[in-house]
C-alpha cells in the first residue's frame, strides 16, 4: 500500500483525504499542522499531500526535498514566488500543483479553453465562483486556472486579460479581457461558472462540487500516480489523460 503523508491533516480537507484513502488503496502513514516537523513526516512517506496554507508551501516543499519525497499541492493563494519554489523544486523532485483535484474541474477547463477558441473575443467571457464563509484566499485556486484556460483559448494568458472584480466608473468593458468574481458564504464546497457573453445568446458552463470527497478521490489518485513519476511537474491533467 502507497504511504501518504498530510500536511494539513487536521483541516477539512485533510480529514477528507483520511476518509477516503483506504477505499482508493492507501495507508495514511501521518499528518504534519501547526508547529509540527515536515521533515519527520516526509521522511516516513512514499508520497505527500499539501492541503495547508499558502504561507506554509515553502518549508513544505524544503522537507520534501530534503527527503526525496513527492509531493501534491493543491493548497491555493499561491503567489508567483510560490510557483518559482514549485518549479525548483520540481527539478529534484516529483511536484503536481492543481487549484482543484477533481475529475469534473479538470474536464471544464479543457471545455473553457475549447469553447474560447471557437468563440473569439465577440463573446465576452466572465468567471463567477462561490465558495464557503471560511475560505481565506480569493479568487479560488480553480477560477485562476478556469481564467487561464478561457485566456490561452484567445491566444492570452491571464495576466494580461484578467480583471479581477470591478466596482465604481470602470468604462465599458474591453474586448479580449476575462472578468472574475468571487461570492463567500455559507457551507457552499465550491461552485465556478464561465459565462460566454455574445450578441443576444449566453452559453455557461457551470460545475458545483457538492461534497469535499471528490477533491479528496482526486488527491488520493494524484499521489499514488505521483508515486511513480521521475522528477518533474505535473497537473491533473496527467493524472486523467486528458
Ligand atoms: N486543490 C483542491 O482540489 C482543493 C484545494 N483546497 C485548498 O486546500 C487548502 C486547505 O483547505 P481546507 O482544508 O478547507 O482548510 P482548513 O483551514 O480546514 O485546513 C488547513 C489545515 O492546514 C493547517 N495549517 C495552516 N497553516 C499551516 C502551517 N503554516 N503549517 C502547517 N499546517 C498549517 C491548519 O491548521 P490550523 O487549523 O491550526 O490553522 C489546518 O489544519 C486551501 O488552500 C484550499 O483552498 C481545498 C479544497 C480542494
Ligand atoms: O477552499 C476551498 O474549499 C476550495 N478551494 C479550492 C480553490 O481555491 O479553488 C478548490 C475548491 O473549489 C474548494
Amino acid at each position: 500500500m502507497t504511504k501518504l503523508g498530510i500536511y494539513g491533516s487536521l483541516g477539512r480537507m485533510g480529514q477528507a483525504i483520511a476518509n477516503v484513502a483506504p477505499e482508493e488503496g492507501a495507508m495514511i502513514c501521518g499528518g504534519a499542522d501547526i508547529g509540527d516537523d515536515p521533515l519527520e513526516l516526509a521522511k516516513q512517506c512514499d508520497v505527500l499531500v499539501d492541503f495547508s496554507a499558502a504561507p506554509a508551501i515553502e518549508a513544505h516543499l524544503a522537507a520534501a526535498r530534503a527527503a526525496k519525497t513527492p509531493i501534491v499541492i493543491g493548497t491555493t493563494g499561491l503567489t508567483s514566488a510560490h510557483q518559482a519554489a514549485i518549479d525548483a523544486a520540481a527539478g529534484e523532485i516529483g511536484v503536481l500543483q492543481t487549484g482543484n483535484t477533481s475529475l469534473g474541474i479538470a474536464l471544464l477547463a479543457k471545455l473553457v479553453r475549447e469553447a474560447a477558441q471557437r468563440l473569439g473575443t465577440d463573446w465576452d467571457i466572465e468567471i463567477v465562483e462561490m465558495h464557503h464563509r471560511n475560505k481565506v484566499d480569493a479568487p479560488s485556486g480553480t477560477a485562476l486556472m478556469l481564467g487561464e484556460a478561457a485566456a490561452g483559448g484567445i491566444g492570452s494568458t491571464f495576466t494580461e486579460a484578467g480583471v479581477i472584480g470591478r466596482a465604481g466608473l470602470t468604462g465599458a468593458r474591453a474586448s479580449g479581457t476575462v472578468g472574475l468574481a468571487s461570492l463567500r458564504g455559507g457551507s457552499v464546497v465550491g461552485d465556478h461558472s464561465v459565462v460566454f457573453a455574445g450578441n443576444g445568446e449566453r452559453i455557461e458552463l457551470t460545475h458545483r462540487a457538492d461534497d469535499r470527497a471528490i477533491f479528496a478521490r482526486g488527491a488520493v489518485r494524484a499521489a499514488m500516480w505521483l508515486a511513480k513519476q521521475p522528477a518533474g511537474r505535473y497537473d491533473m491533467g496527467a493524472v486523467l489523460g486528458l
